[in-house]
């Protein structure tokens, strides 16, 4: 899914510009629903419904372990966050509304390439 290997010195994967969005995104006003994983004693149904589960504190440990190898992957896992939340979440309820802020938030600072 990644650039071959012969472009990757061009594109390469700018881990520090992934940091510093996360941290934006972290310390967003609305940020609060994704900062850690969806407690699923507190939503029993969350599990069954939500196969992939994913929160800004799981996209930072990856991001630090080096799981992502371009990119393409890091946003894939912030879409998957917003994509859950809009899953299980009302769009007229207070974490749809933050699902739908935060990514606003993230689309405009993400490079489109094509
Ligand atoms: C992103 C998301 N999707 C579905 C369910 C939950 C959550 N977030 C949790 C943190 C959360 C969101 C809202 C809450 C809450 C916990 O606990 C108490 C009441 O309000």
């Amino acid at each position: 899914f990644c650039k071959s290997v012969s472009v990757h010195f061009m594109l390469q994967f700018k881990p520090s510009y992934c940091r510093n969005l996360l941290c934006e995104m972290e310390c967003h006003e609305h940020a609060w629903p994704f900062l850690l994983p969806v407690n699923t004693k507190q939503f029993p149904q969350y599990k069954k419904v939500i196969k992939s589960p994913m929160d800004l504190s799981t996209i930072k440990r990856k991001l630090h372990e080096n799981s992502y190898k371009c990119k393409e992957e890091f946003a894939s896992d912030v879409r998957l966050m917003f994509s859950n939340c809009e899953v299980f979440n009302e769009d007229d309820s207070p974490v749809g509304r933050a699902g739908h802020h935060m990514r606003g938030y993230f689309e405009q600072r993400w490079p489109q390439l094509t």
